[in-house]
């Protein structure tokens, strides 16, 4: 049985980083670790040694130039101190049976990275981004979402339907052409829809869809199912009070539940 080793990204204006390292810890993890960036650059810690890659929400670099967008550039292109390409630190770690969860600003930066859809298995390809939600305002509330059970992703398997906060102002899902979206539909990589609670059905339709994302996606997963990203909090519902209606014992499964799901995949694995 394999150890759940985690490391959670920081630095550059993340700051969910805290809450993500705890609902890992929560969700049963026996090694968490926050670390920067520029740890990494000087070779203080290394990829390698876990099996979980989290990158958390924030405003990294401010958004500035869209969000994630510098930071996809950083880690492209930055080598550490020795040399060794972040990049291809990324690539040993995909190739093994290893996973990744971007949360929000985390998922802009893993679609801007190209990790995300992955279609043809081409990663480090953008093939989708992330833009300004139609509601051209910030959106900062709770929502209803479907998972999709025919997506390979491991961190949503057996699940049905979660409900969320997002706060993003940037979370509408933009493919390079319809070809592309066509095809992330038809391999499943869609992982969650906004959904509407009534009907309880995908919806494009605002205000259950908080940004306009095209078949509300949520969240996108990769042909291997071991990376996924998504705009709305998991780590932020970690406790049954955290639920906007908790006093009228209203309740519906934690966040958490995607962090145990892929800790149950590295432990079986
Ligand atoms: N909560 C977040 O991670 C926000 C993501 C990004 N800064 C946006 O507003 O779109």
């Amino acid at each position: 049985m394999a150890q759940a080793k985690v490391l959670v990204i920081t630095g550059y204006g993340t700051n969910c980083e805290r809450e993500s390292a705890y609902a890992a810890k929560k969700a049963g993890a026996d090694e968490v670790q926050i670390c920067f960036f520029s740890d990494l650059i000087q070779e203080k810690i290394n990829i390698q040694k876990f099996n979980f890659l989290i990158f958390p929400g924030g405003f990294l670099d401010g958004d500035d130039l869209g969000a994630a967008q510098a930071a996809a550039i950083r880690w492209k292109y930055s080598k550490t101190i020795s040399g060794k390409s972040l990049k291809k630190e990324l690539e040993s770690f995909l190739k093994e049976n290893k996973i990744i969860l971007g949360i929000c600003n985390g998922f802009q930066l893993l679609a801007k990275l190209g990790l995300l859809p992955a279609l043809n298995n081409n990663y480090f390809e953008r093939q989708v981004s992330l833009s300004y939600n139609d509601s051209a305002k910030f959106e900062d509330r709770w929502v209803y979402l479907k998972i999709n059970p025919q997506s390979p992703c491991i961190f949503t398997k057996d699940l049905d339907f979660l409900y969320l906060p997002v706060r993003h102002g940037e979370g509408k899902v933009i493919p390079f052409n319809k070809e592309i979206l066509t095809k992330i539909q038809k391999n499943n990589l869609i992982a969650l829809q906004y959904m509407d609670p009534k009907t309880k059905s995908p919806t494009e339709k605002y205000p259950e869809n908080p940004n306009g994302s095209p078949l509300g996606i949520a969240g996108l997963t990769d042909p291997s199912g071991r990376i996924l990203g998504l705009m709305p909090h998991p780590e932020a519902y970690n406790h049954r009070t955290n639920h906007p209606a908790w006093t009228r014992n209203i309740s519906s499964p934690l966040g958490t539940v995607i962090f145990e799901k892929g800790i149950e995949y590295l432990k079986s694995s």
